[in-house]
């Protein structure tokens, strides 16, 4: 099962997902050419270092879709490079959409047999939570896992995942956020009564910032209650964001392995010849939190 599979992997490499996130900046450090060609070279480097080191990796779509077609082929390569070296992908398209159009983003990222399968996806609940339906019912068909964006790092979100639900709505007098993690627990629960109880990790995740304080406190819930995994964008490789990871998540959900702790430039910006170590480092510095 997805959750189980990637707490497994935690337990065994630390916390550490690596984002493949190849900037401008991280191709001309890395000495390669802003193309298509230069892309590739740079993820299925990064695979290639990281295979054995760490759990997951992260390619974020949009850094292989500016290059088009050779972008994206660039994209199919590498996701099928990280699942021979035995690396769990999340593949980050924030994907979201009416629940026709999210049938064929499913069936694009978690259909084994498509070009671009991926072991898990990031997807956006803010066209509403029931429009993911057909993801996270082919995540099932097919053993993948989904994560939903509840309180994201960035500023901005918080006008729309910090308001409250409309008079008339299903998540009246919560937050959101809140109510999308409710959503994304009833879910797991669901799954896991179907399977007879048990406490596995469920293959519905969230993505929430270690970055946001006392923001879902201050809400009212907390993350770990969805009973899946936590993707959370932490800051730098060089031990910064341990402190946020535990004060975020507490170091109950840490020591169960529920929160793959994501970093991108962090890890990238070592250089082809530094980024195993620079991944090691934060492992070591984060698996031992709980
Ligand atoms: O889903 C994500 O990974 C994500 C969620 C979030 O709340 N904030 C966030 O920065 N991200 C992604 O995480 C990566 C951040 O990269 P670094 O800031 O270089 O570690 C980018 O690919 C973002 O799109």
């Amino acid at each position: 099962m997805f959750g189980a599979r990637l707490a497994e992997a935690m337990a065994e490499h630390g916390p550490v997902c690596v984002g493949i996130d190849p900037h401008d900046h991280l191709l001309d450090l890395w000495g390669l050419p802003h193309t298509a060609a230069g892309v590739r070279e740079f993820s299925l480097r990064t695979v290639a270092e990281l295979a054995g080191t760490v759990a997951a990796v992260k390619p974020q779509s949009a850094f292989f879709e500016q290059y088009g077609a050779a972008g994206v082929a660039a994209l199919e390569e590498t996701l099928a490079a990280a699942r021979e070296a035995g690396l769990i992908t999340v593949l980050d398209v924030k994907r979201g959409d009416i629940g026709s159009t999210m049938g064929a983003y499913a069936r694009a990222y978690l259909s084994p047999d498509s070009p671009l399968a991926a072991d898990s996806i990031t997807v956006s609940p803010y066209l509403g939570f029931g429009a993911l339906a057909p993801a996270l019912e082919l995540a099932g068909t097919h053993d993948r896992g989904v994560f939903v964006l509840a309180l994201t790092s960035n500023p901005e979100g918080r006008e729309v995942q910090h308001a409250h639900g409309a008079a008339g709505t299903e998540g009246f007098g919560t937050s959101v956020a809140g109510s999308i993690v409710a959503k994304v627990a009833a879910h797991n629960a669901a799954e896991a009564a179907a399977r007879g109880g048990g406490d596995e990790l469920g293959r519905f995740g969230l993505v929430v910032g270690a970055t946001i304080g006392t923001a879902a406190s201050e809400l009212g819930f907390d993350p770990a209650s969805c009973a899946g995994p936590i993707l959370a964008p932490t800051p730098g490789a060089q031990g910064a964001g341990v402190a946020e990871l535990v004060a975020v998540f507490g170091a109950a959900a840490l020591a169960r392995n529920q929160v793959l702790a994501t970093t991108s430039r962090g890890v990238l910006g070592a250089g082809p010849d530094g980024v195993r170590e620079a991944a090691t480092f934060l492992n070591e510095a984060l698996r031992d939190l709980g």
